[in-house]
């Protein structure tokens, strides 16, 4: 009788899944937070979305930003001068359960827009793993990625993704259909494996 409970508890110890620092553990918790106005941030949240699962959120403000470009540049400009963060409507419940957080914005300003900054003073990301992705209109992500750094200082930030949107200066909005969509995808997988999130 013994021997037989031995060996079922020696069965089970060796079936259980074991992570390379030994411990068991549940498989990670993965959130995807992202910025869009015209939809191309968005998409790519959706393409990380479909190779790794979890929940995707939208960042929506209590007051949106005005329709018009010209506007909303010189507000954002504002913003950032005035270190203004602007409240969020969005709220994210049990945000302790998440391991892994994608956060994705487009570049404003050359910068991480002001409403990505509210999402990142309003929420505790220290013990988590970060990764950042942007999409900008050909100027790259300026220093959105060194932001993430500077307001995450207890979490792990990996190697962000940033790739070409829209132009919406030049009424050129959304842009991640057809080849340009298939180029996404296939860089945002060889990105995700070169971070190790993907095999
Ligand atoms: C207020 C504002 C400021 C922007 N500033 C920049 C910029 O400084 N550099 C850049 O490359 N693109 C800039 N863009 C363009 C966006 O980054 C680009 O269109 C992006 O793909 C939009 O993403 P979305 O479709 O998810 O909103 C700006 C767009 C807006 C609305």
């Amino acid at each position: 009788m013994k021997r037989t409970i031995f060996y079922y508890i020696l069965i089970s110890l060796c079936t259980l899944p074991v992570f390379t620092n030994g411990q068991t553990k549940s498989p990670k918790k993965i959130l995807i937070v992202y910025l869009s106005r015209t939809n191309n941030t968005r998409a790519i949240a959706e393409i990380i979305h479909s190779y790794v699962g979890g929940k995707l959120v939208a960042l929506e403000l209590q007051k949106p930003y005005p329709e018009n470009y010209r506007e909303t540049v010189q507000q954002v400009v504002k913003e950032n001068e005035t270190n203004f963060l602007p409240p969020l409507k969005t709220k994210i419940d049990s945000f302790e359960m998440y391991d892994v957080v994608f956060v994705g914005f487009p570049t404003w300003d050359m910068k991480m827009p002001p409403p990505m900054k509210s999402f990142l003073h309003e929420y505790n990301l220290g013990g988590k793993t970060v990764i950042p992705f942007n999409t900008n209109a050909g100027y790259g992500v300026g220093s959105g990625f060194d932001s993430v750094k500077q307001l995450c200082p207890r979490s792990k930030v990996l190697e962000g993704f940033s790739i070409k949107g829209g132009i919406e200066r030049d009424g050129v909005l959304f842009v991640m259909n057809g080849q340009k969509e298939k180029q996404a995808q296939n860089e945002i997988k060889t990105w995700l494996q070169t971070i190790k999130i993907l095999k």
